[in-house]
Parts: C-alpha cells; structure tokens; sequence
C-alpha cells in the first residue's frame, strides 16, 4: 500500500493516453494500473465505442476521442495496427502537447516513420512488446527517435517496466526483436498445440495430454531463466544415449525443424521491415 501510494506521487504530473485498446493495448493499460499508475492519470482512446464501453467498464478509466485524450497527456502511447498509424498520426499530430512523448508499439513502424508525421521536434520512442505483458511476463525492447532526450527513454522504459522485463536497443536491431520475442509467443503456443496433438495421438485424453505439455514448457522455461545454463546443455541432460529423447530429436533434424525456424524468423524480420515501407 505504502509503495502504492509512493508510485502515485511519483506519476503525480504525469497523464498516459493509450490509443487502440485491442490486445495489445488492453496488456499495457492493465500493467500500467498493475504497477500503480492511478487510473485517474490515463485515457484510454480507441475507434471502436463498443470496446471504449468494456474497457471503461472493466479498469474504470476515463475514455475519449484520440484528440481528446492526446490534447492532455504527457506521454502518448500509441497501439494501433501499422496499417492504421498513418492515418492515427494525422489525427493526434496537431493536438499533442508541446514536449508529449509519443510511444509506438507498431510492429515495422520506425522513429522516422512517426516523426515525419508529427510536428516537428516531437520526442517518440519506438518500442516492441509482447502478450505476456498481461501476466507482467513481457519482454519489451526501447529505441530511442532523434528527439527523445534521456529522460524520455526513462518513462517509456517505465511504462513498459509494469508488465516485464525490458531492454534498451538501437533502432536497427528493432526488425529482429519483433520477430524473436513480438511474434516469439505465437511460435511457442504453437509448438504447444503440435505436442498436444501428438499426446492425442498416442491416445492419451486431450486435458492429460494439456496438463502435461503446459507443465513441461513451464518447467524448461523455468530451468532456462534459473539455472542460467545453455538450452543445448539442458537438452544433452535429456537425452540419453540411444534413448527416446534422442530418437525424437533425429525426427526433428531430418524434417529441418531448426532450418525452419531460422527460416521463419527472417521471414517475420523482414515483414517488419516492409511494414516500414508502406507494404502492407
Ligand atoms: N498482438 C501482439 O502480440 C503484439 C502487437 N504489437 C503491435 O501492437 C499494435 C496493436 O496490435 P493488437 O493489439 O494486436 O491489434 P488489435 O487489432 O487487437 O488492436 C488495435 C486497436 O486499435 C484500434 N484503432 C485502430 N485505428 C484507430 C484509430 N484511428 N483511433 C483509435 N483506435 C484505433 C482498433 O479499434 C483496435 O481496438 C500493432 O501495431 C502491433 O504491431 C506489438 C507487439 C505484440
Ligand atoms: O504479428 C504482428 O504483426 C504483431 C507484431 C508482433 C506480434 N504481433
């Protein structure tokens, strides 16, 4: 509670307007509040009234137009799909404060990107999340644009802080980020469901076959981020010689599942980029 009400004061002069609350927006206003921003410091903007509805109804926000709530912040954060930004960007640029912090989460969206959109001399940071910031898990990297000063980098690197662990790069590395840990839970979720399939497979029932495959990946990724090992000597511990871990593994080199997702990776990498492009 003490710590509750230390982190109010400390956000005392501070107003967050989040524009597009969908999945993405939703995770950050949840840690946002998690974290111990009061709820009377930010609105919450999205082009749907329906969805403006729920979310007022469910963290007590206040809500308004993107204008509206850009017009009184001090840090503008922006999670609206790529495709929409440009059009976003024409709507908020001549409301913003004069020195409001303008944050993207975009996927390919780069600092030069906002600022060529936004009046001159605004501070925008470019910065790539993921969904488990909605169970304070995420992994957010932070790049600074040409007018974003220290202090800047600090609050957007604050606001990410409520819901994960966060990084500070330079922009150039920000295509690869989106395609390791941005799109990296997709890949995971997805590996999960093909390990459940085979647990149906060999005709165990779906809910034991769930159980065991989400308690394995807790499991390993628990073993990763505690024991600090090598994933390649925690996968020797595995598999015993000419054992089934093994036999398992050979199937997985013969059907290049590691080629496929260096192959995957670049690909997503380079989506990130066009989307920089205007490919969309
Ligand atoms: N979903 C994910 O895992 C991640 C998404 N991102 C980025 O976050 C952004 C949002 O993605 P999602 O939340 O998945 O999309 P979403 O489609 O769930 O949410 C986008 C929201 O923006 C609203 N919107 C669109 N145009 C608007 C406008 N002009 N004014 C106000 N609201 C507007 C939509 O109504 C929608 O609710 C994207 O740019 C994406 O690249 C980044 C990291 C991870
Ligand atoms: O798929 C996408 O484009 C977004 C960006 C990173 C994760 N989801």
């Amino acid at each position: 509670m003490a710590e509750t009400t230390e982190r109010q004061g400390e956000f005392a002069d501070r107003r967050v307007a989040l524009i597009g609350a969908g999945v993405m927006g939703e995770a950050l206003l949840s840690g946002l509040l998690r974290s111990g921003r009061p709820a009377s410091q930010i609105v919450v903007a999205d082009r749907s009234p329906e969805r403006l509805m729920a979310i007022a109804e469910k963290y007590s926000v206040s809500v308004g137009s993107g204008p509206e709530a850009a017009a009184d912040a001090t840090t503008v954060v922006i999670a609206v799909k790529p495709q929409d930004m440009a059009g976003l960007l024409r709507e908020v640029g001549q409301h913003l404060k004069p020195g409001a912090l303008v944050v993207s989460i975009a996927a390919g969206i780069t600092t030069a990107f906002l600022e060529e959109h936004l009046p001159e001399g605004t501070p925008v940071a470019r910065v790539m999340p993921n969904t488990p910031a909605l169970v304070d898990e995420g992994m957010t990297a932070v790049s600074a644009g040409a007018h974003c000063e220290t202090h800047h980098l600090w609050e957007a690197q604050d606001l990410m802080r409520g819901c994960g662990k966060v990084v500070s790069l330079s922009e150039d590395q920000l295509d690869a980020v989106t395609a390791i840990s941005g799109s990296g839970p997709a890949y995971i979720f997805y590996v999960v469901e093909a390990m459940i399939e085979a647990g149906v497979l060999l005709g165990l029932p779906r809910g034991t076959s769930t159980e065991l495959v989400v308690q394995t990946l807790y499991g390993a990724a628990t073993m990763l981020k505690e024991t600090g090992e090598h994933p390649t000597v925690l996968r020797e511990q595995v598999s015993s010689p000419g054992g089934t871990t093994m036999a398992a593994l050979r199937e997985l080199d013969d059907h290049k599942v590691r080629a496929a997702f260096l192959t995957a990776m670049e690909a997503a990498a380079k989506r990130s980029h066009d989307l920089a492009s205007g490919h969309v």
